[in-house]
């Protein structure tokens, strides 16, 4: 494809996003390539470079473009971005072409627009939670919670994430892993808190690797690992992975176990669970049952107090996932919050009523805000009186988090993923000695 092409196609692209706001960028761009197979690899990354690129960028490009007078349509918010870094309003023309295969010449209000965004530097202009890609309702959470480390954090959750791998010991090891990686040219390093962590930089073809296609490898981010971890699920349990969704943690429990116990895996949705049993062959994992929750079932009050282990990977704000999902930076929505944690706080309380006498319960989320982590917890104990927070004791858990109940996560300060865990135990039922009356005076005398 010409340059010229591949904008026309990252406009196009980015159109259909427009158009559907409330759907993730990635499932937009994946109908789109889809509907245009004739696109190569190569111009598909190019393209979904452009692109991401605008969607890193959202709301200040938006907001220059808009101080000129203009409107930021998706040719805009492309052309303004590669002028922001670097190219002449000159040599961006030549490729602003009319043709079938162009995105057609600028109108004299984009070039004013264009030629602004070249003289002028407004950056230091930006309201702050422009500046910072974020809706403006969301600026005081994030500030509560980073406090002096809000740019840091935030910076970081901008930046494009490393590609996490998780070595399957039901497989092999990592060093085995790391072996046949690189037979297809992928170089991966040791993660340094999962202790079955590898780490690929860059955008690589990972699923196409042997090691993935024989289940030796799976893509799971580090931090959504150590969530694993901090289960402590081991071989003789009987583990509920509550909100299994398409099996991610799932996968990573039935290697803690050795394929041995019994999991069992829940979710609302029949697509997400459909999707794990794939996965699940792949791995080679037999020890996993996967079941639908439907509303008024007996299954759940059926087995109630009976896991070891429960996981509630809770369905969240993905405030954590920024680094891979820019779009949800800005499409969140106060209302999303609120509903959110209502749905987390009833999620909690089903998923507790399953958790044995001395059993525990792993809440977890990708989010990093407290309204769902910390504050829901707190909430949580206040209601259940029953439970009370525990340190992790799996060695899988890096030493430096095994001092807290709690596990929090973020991309500046550990390079991961944003995630939160907190392990919460069921106090053991208290074995009641059998009463031994005292004799009193009036007793016959003792045979
Ligand atoms: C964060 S995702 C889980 C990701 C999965 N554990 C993994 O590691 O790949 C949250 C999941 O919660 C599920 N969910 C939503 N409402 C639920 C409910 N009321 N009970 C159980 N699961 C629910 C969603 O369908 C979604 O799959």
């Amino acid at each position: 494809m010409t340059p010229s092409a591949r904008l026309a196609a990252a406009i196009d692209l980015l159109a259909e996003m427009d158009a559907a706001p409330r759907r993730p960028a990635d499932a937009v761009a994946n109908s789109f390539f889809r509907e245009r197979r004739f696109i190569g690899g190569g111009d598909r990354r190019a393209i979904s470079a452009l692109v991401w690129d605008a969607l890193r960028h959202w709301r200040r490009t938006a907001w220059v473009i808009e101080r000129t007078g203009g409107e930021a349509t998706p040719r805009l918010r492309i052309a303004a971005r590669r002028i922001q870094t670097g190219s002449t309003l000159g040599a961006l023309s030549q490729a602003f072409v009319e043709g079938r295969f162009a995105p057609g010449a600028f109108t004299q209000n984009e070039r004013y627009t264009l030629d602004c965004i070249a003289k002028a530097d407004l950056s230091e202009q930006l309201p702050d939670a422009v500046r910072l890609e974020i809706p403006d309702w969301l600026f005081p959470h994030l500030q509560a919670r980073f406090g002096a480390d809000l740019e840091k954090e935030l910076e970081a959750l901008g930046q494009e994430a490393t590609l996490d791998l998780r070595v399957n010991t039901l497989r092999g090891d990592r060093a085995t892993a790391c072996k046949k990686l690189m037979r297809d040219g992928l170089n991966a390093q040791l993660t340094t808190l999962s202790p079955w962590g590898l780490r690929l930089s860059g955008r690589v073809p990972v699923t196409s690797s042997t090691a993935f296609k024989d289940g030796l490898v799976e893509i799971q981010d580090e931090g959504s690992q150590l969530v694993v971890a901090m289960l402590g699920a081991t071989p003789e349990m009987r583990v509920l992975d509550y909100c299994a969704g398409a099996g991610g943690k799932t996968l990573a429990i039935a290697m803690t176990m050795q394929n041995r116990g019994h999991i069992i895996a829940c979710d609302v949705s029949v697509p997400r669970l459909d999707g794990a049993v794939r996965r699940l062959r792949r791995a080679g994992a037999h020890n996993v049952e996967r079941h639908l929750l439907i509303s008024g079932d007996k299954w759940a009050k059926r087995r109630a107090k009976s896991f070891d282990r429960v996981l509630v990977d809770a369905p969240c704000t993905g405030t954590g996932t920024w680094r891979r999902n820019p779009d949800a930076r800005v499409r969140l929505e106060e209302q999303d919050l609120k509903e959110l944690i209502v749905k987390q706080a009833e999620i909690l309380d089903r998923a507790a009523a399953l958790v044995r006498p001395g059993g525990r319960m792993v809440y977890a989320t990708c989010s990093i805000l407290d309204a769902e982590n910390r504050n829901q917890i707190d909430a949580f104990l206040a209601r259940n009186s029953e439970f009370l927070p525990v340190n992790p004791d799996s060695d899988d858990v890096p030493k430096r988090f095994r001092n807290s109940p709690m596990l929090s996560l973020t991309p500046a300060r550990d390079e991961t993923d944003g995630f939160f865990a907190a392990v919460l135990e069921r106090k053991a039922a208290l074995v009641m000695e059998p009463a031994v009356r005292q004799p009193e005076a009036d007793d016959p005398p003792a045979l």
